[in-house]
């Protein structure tokens, strides 16, 4: 396992910290409305649920599973949903919780998707942005780290369904996804 990984890009102090005010700006920011909170399966498990302890005013919370990636590094295009809400948006404000945006088809479906349906607002909050893989415009609205054109895993995020577990973000070696 260790000797998959490249180095250590975010560790786990730094995440602490971050996800601590990333959960008081939007306790802020939404103090007084009706806020439901998506994270969005698998890759965003884990900062979701520290995330959500960080906030401070009422909440509610739902999750969507949906899948671009497989055993690639590459986002095929092709956005599947696995699961959608158990719950109607309308009129309700969304927040949509990713762990990574990379060529931004992911959360450009779901914010098109989530907009059809009469919410109140819907906004983005992502650990990490990598905008140099961009393929589609998108708007993120909390943002955790701006990161290299590298392929991370830990934390939630995987290669082929592995690494979610890690503490702390990982580059991979480019040697397990070019064998
Ligand atoms: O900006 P994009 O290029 O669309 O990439 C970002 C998306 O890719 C990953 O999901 P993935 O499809 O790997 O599913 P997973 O969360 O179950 O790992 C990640 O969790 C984001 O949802
Ligand atoms: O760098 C990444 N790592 C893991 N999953 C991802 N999905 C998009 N980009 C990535
Ligand atoms: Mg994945």
């Amino acid at each position: 396992m260790q000797q998959d990984l490249k180095n250590c890009l975010v560790g786990a102090n730094e995440i602490k910290a971050k996800v601590k005010k990333l959960g008081e700006q939007i306790s802020r920011d939404y103090a007084g409305k009706d806020l439901l909170v998506i994270g969005i399966l698998k890759g965003a498990v884990i900062f979701m649920a520290d995330l959500i302890r960080e906030i401070t005013i009422p909440i509610n919370i739902d999750f969507m599973a949906v899948s671009s990636y497989g055993a690639t590094t590459e986002s095929s295009g092709v956005v599947r949903i696995l699961k959608d809400l158990d719950q109607s948006v309308e009129n309700k404000h969304v927040l949509i919780v990713e762990d990574i945006i990379d060529s931004g088809l992911t959360l450009k479906y779901l914010v098109e998707i989530l907009k059809s349906r009469g919410p109140a607002s819907v906004k983005v909050c992502t650990l990490l942005d990598k905008p140099d893989r961009r393929k589609t415009e998108v708007h993120v609205d909390y943002n955790g780290f701006v990161i290299p054109d590298e392929f991370v895993v830990g934390y939630g995020l995987d290669y082929d369904e592995k690494y979610r577990h890690l503490q702390e973000i990982y580059v991979l070696k480019e040697e397990i996804y070019h064998s």
